[in-house]
């Protein structure tokens, strides 16, 4: 039964995982009005849904914001498995990668970095929730199969949701203080998905697996992780040239490298290694962001800690070797605040904006938000035969 109002009012109420109203997922059992007591029964995907409470109070306050409503009883079921199943193929989940298909629209870039500590997990994070400002939908598969850290950057701390052989990722919105383009309703609010191979792993644990493993990992993330429909997604890779850096150019295709490396000129060269593996997998290279640029001393005066030019050197070294340009995209500096966002979960573009190493980080998902694909370094469809 069903109380047209009060329906339209559950329509507000999204579903946080899969960003949809819970009126579209099948998840409103019966809202019916009794003079001025509101019934809902909701349907959860799963039994043990983590997000529960969060969508119990807000379907509380949708109901009580409709006039006469005073009171509202809400009793919370669970979905059976042909319920489950009518939901999983109403959002087209196929168990296929949907970023290989040359129709995707969503814009693919690999952060990669030729030596680990460079700030390679800070900088995904960080453009992540830069991109997400500007209001896109954005995921991140943290495939960094050593130094997972993508959960903690981002503050994430619930696993994701297993609903039968689809995975729900964990999703992290922009804090309003830090949406500019939001008018405060779903729609238009950024927000962060984010699966990562720490979320699979027990405890602190160490992840010995051979190529074929990791391949098959990403491979799995890439087709039973259900992200919806993506503007942005982000991968977050091992440092260097090693298998799973293949593994993505065989399941990415379309994928768009950005390089990350110091300033320091003796870091420029391994950075380059990885830069060339690009020829091979015949990716673009978006360009370079320099990272742990000089530091800001409280005098006004620089320091360079690891020296100057690096981003510059390899920006030109890339655009010689691979005969397009490969911009150099920003210097970020060395600023504690980097370190202290990525320590307590927030990025600094969001929890810290007016900060030199937030605005740059901000500028570069600007220029590739907008700059658009472009052709260099992709195969063209040319048909000799
Ligand atoms: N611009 C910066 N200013 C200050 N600290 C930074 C900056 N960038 C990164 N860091 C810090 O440097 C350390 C290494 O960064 P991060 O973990 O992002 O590197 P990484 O390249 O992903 O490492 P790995 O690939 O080896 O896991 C972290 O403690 C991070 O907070």
């Amino acid at each position: 039964m069903l109380d047209e109002a009060l329906f339209q009012a559950l329509a507000e109420v999204y579903d946080p995982e899969l960003r949809k109203p819970i009126t579209e997922l099948g998840m409103v059992e019966s809202a019916q009005v009794q003079g001025s007591l509101a019934q809902v029964s909701i349907l959860l995907t799963i039994e043990g849904c983590p997000l529960r409470s969060t969508i119990e109070t807000e379907v509380r306050q949708a109901a009580l914001g409709l006039d006469g409503i005073e009171q509202v009883e809400v009793s919370v079921g669970f979905m059976s498995p042909e319920q489950r199943s009518a939901l999983r193929s109403s959002l087209g989940h196929t168990k296929t990668n949907p970023f290989a298909v040359k129709e995707s629209l969503t814009r693919v870039f690999a952060v990669v970095s030729g030596k680990g500590g460079v700030g390679k997990s800070s900088m995904t994070a960080n453009l992540a929730a830069a991109f997400a400002a500007q209001g896109l939908s954005v995921g991140i598969v943290d495939a960094d199969v050593h130094g997972f850290s993508i959960p903690g950057l981002m503050g994430i701390t619930q696993p994701p949701t297993r609903m039968d052989d689809m995975i729900l990722p964990p999703v992290v919105e922009v804090p309003s203080s830090a949406s500019p383009v939001s008018d405060g309703t779903a729609e238009t609010h950024g927000f962060v998905k984010v699966i990562s191979i720490g979320m699979f792993i027990e405890g602190n644990q160490p992840v010995a697996w051979r190529g074929p493993m990791l391949h098959r990992a990403l491979e799995q993330f890439l087709t039973d992780v259900h992200f919806g429909d993506l503007d942005v997604l982000l991968l977050d890779l091992p440092p260097g040239t090693g298998d799973i850096a293949i593994s993505m150019a065989q399941l990415l295709p379309h994928a768009e490298l950005l390089l990350v490396s110091t300033p320091q000129h003796a870091a420029v060269e391994v950075a380059e290694r990885a830069g060339t593996l690009s020829l091979q997998t015949e990716q673009k290279v978006a360009g370079v962001i320099e990272n742990m640029a000089a530091m800001r001393m409280p005098d006004g005066s620089l320091l360079e800690i690891f020296g100057s030019g690096g981003g510059e050197q390899l920006s030109d070294r890339l655009t010689d070797t691979l005969e397009y340009e490969v911009p150099l995209l920003g210097s970020i500096p060395l600023e504690t605040n980097v370190r202290t966002g990525g320590d307590e979960g927030m990025p600094i573009v969001w929890g810290a904006p007016e900060t030199e190493a937030a605005q740059t980080i901000s500028h570069i998902a600007e220029e590739l938000a907008h700059r658009g694909r472009g052709l260099a370094g992709r195969p063209l469809p040319l048909n000799f035969s």
